[in-house]
């Protein structure tokens, strides 16, 4: 086993204890959410509709097509790639390497489902499975993230991740022992972070879209909308498939239980709620109210992808004429600050065209009920956190550099209110 050298005590997510409270706490609020967003009052804070029996959650085709699934998507992945990017330096100097082809990934599942749907796939009725499927993700993340921590039990110290080897066993199974788990070069965390989850939740939403269209003759304006705006995420995100490489979740957190739960279950069946939502309750929709969705939508897309393009371009080289003329703060470290651009409107723009995005997602939904807005909820609360986990560590990468960034740039999310 690896010694414990350098082990931090167990503080994040409130301990050992936050953290098994959150190991029920989440997949009872998938659960949860699935079963209201199917039921007629689809009442977010009320009690579940029925507590589903064994015979309603366990379906070995649920589990086979989970599996085929995840292997689908390994064989996309195992294939051979237009770039091949390097991660940032590990504790040992050395780099790792990763395939480039996620937005590849995309659109060959796209095909093959093309192809399967030609054939007479019924990919609607996907949207009746859904329950049992989201049951199979859970019991797959489980015995995965099992696995990943045995496994980190054999590796060397400096393999493991800077948060997740407290010592406590619940603690590091749920924010995971091993930062970068691998075999030969397969990095399960980068496979998972994006390609089984997040092309997952498109297909989800194109099975309820299909399945909308067979209920009602043709899909509503409000299913087009979410489908279109969260397909645009989901095909950015693999197109800059090389900017996940410098997000805390690969660089500094381990692959435990959250992200692998995360990854292969919370991001398909949540993130799919406005969807699964609007199917059992159609909304209304004018043309008016739809443009000016699109325009929040795309307002907030604007802000995300020129945050996150500005500040992954200025870590690349900071002289690349995009980037060269904004002003910067100089760190102990060598590293620079941006301070000016987007970066100095407020200390985490991304963030903020990420819940701008997210508001327009809930918006074709109406406003009678709250459900549909669980994901801006969860997603500020989520986004908070992380913003507070990130100020520590930039606090103590940088020190009094970022003191005096907080100073010239005062907010941390929204201008002038947070
Ligand atoms: N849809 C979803 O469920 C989720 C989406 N996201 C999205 O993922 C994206 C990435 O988020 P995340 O990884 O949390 O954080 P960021 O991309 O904001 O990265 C934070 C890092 O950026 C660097 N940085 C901070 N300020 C500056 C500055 N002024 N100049 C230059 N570098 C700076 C620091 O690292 P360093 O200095 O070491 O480079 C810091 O640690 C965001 O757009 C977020 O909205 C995140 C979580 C969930
Ligand atoms: C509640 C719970 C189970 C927490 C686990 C958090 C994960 C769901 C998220 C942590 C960071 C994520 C990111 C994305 C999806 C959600 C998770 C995995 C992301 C892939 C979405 C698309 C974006 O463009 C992104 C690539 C920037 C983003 C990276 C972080």
């Amino acid at each position: 086993m690896a010694p414990l050298q350098g082990s931090r005590a167990p503080t994040e997510f409130g301990g050992p204890l936050g953290a098994a409270a959150l190991m029920l706490l989440l997949p009872a609020t998938m659960f949860h959410l699935l079963l209201v967003a199917r039921s007629g009052s689809a009442r977010l804070l009320g009690p579940p509709p029925y507590l589903p029996g064994l015979e309603a959650l366990w379906s070995p085709w649920a589990l086979l097509l989970c599996l085929t699934w995840l292997g689908l998507q390994a064989a996309l992945y195992l294939l051979p790639a237009r770039k091949v990017a390097e991660g940032q330096e590990l504790k040992d100097k050395s780099r790792l390497r990763y395939p480039i082809n996620g937005f590849q990934a995309l659109v060959l599942t796209a095909l093959l489902l093309g192809l399967g749907m030609s054939a007479g796939l019924p990919l609607g009725a996907l949207s009746e499975m859904l329950l049992p499927l989201a049951f199979a993700a859970t019991l797959i993340a489980f015995i995965f993230s099992l696995l990943l921590y045995l496994k980190s039990l054999v590796v060397p110290a400096f393999a493991l991740a800077p948060g997740g080897n407290s010592g406590n066993p619940i603690y590091d199974f749920f924010l995971g022992r091993e930062l970068n788990p691998r075999i030969c070069s397969f990095d399960f965390k980068y496979f998972c972070e994006l390609r089984p989850g997040l092309i997952g939740w498109v297909l989800i939403n194109l099975a309820l879209m299909m399945q909308e269209a067979e209920l009602r003759g043709s899909p509503s304006l409000a299913m087009w909308l979410v489908n279109g705006f969260q397909l645009l995420y989901v095909g950015d995100a693999l197109w800059h498939e090389e900017a996940v490489l410098t997000t805390m979740d690969i660089i500094r957190d381990g692959f435990g239980f959250m992200l692998a739960f995360g990854d292969l279950a919370w991001v398909p069946f949540t993130y799919s709620l406005q969807a699964q939502f609007l199917l059992y309750h159609p909304q209304p929709l004018g043309l008016p109210m739809a443009l000016v969705i699109c325009l929040i939508n795309a307002v907030g897309y604007y802000i995300f992808r020129g945050a996150n393009s500005q500040k992954n371009t200025f870590r690349k080289n900071p002289s690349d004429p995009r980037v060269a003329d904004l002003e910067t703060i100089s760190t102990a470290t060598g590293r620079q600050l941006l301070v000016s651009g987007w970066w100095g409107m407020v200390r985490h723009p991304n963030y903020l065209g990420d819940l701008i995005m997210a508001l327009a997602w809930s918006l074709p939904c109406g406003v009678s009920h709250l459900l549909p807005y669980f994901y801006l909820l969860y997603f500020t609360a989520l986004l908070v956190h992380r913003e507070a986990r990130d100020e520590q560590q930039c606090l103590q990468k940088y020190g009094l550099a970022w003191h005096e960034y907080c100073r010239r740039v005062p907010y941390r999310i929204m201008p002038y209110i947070y």
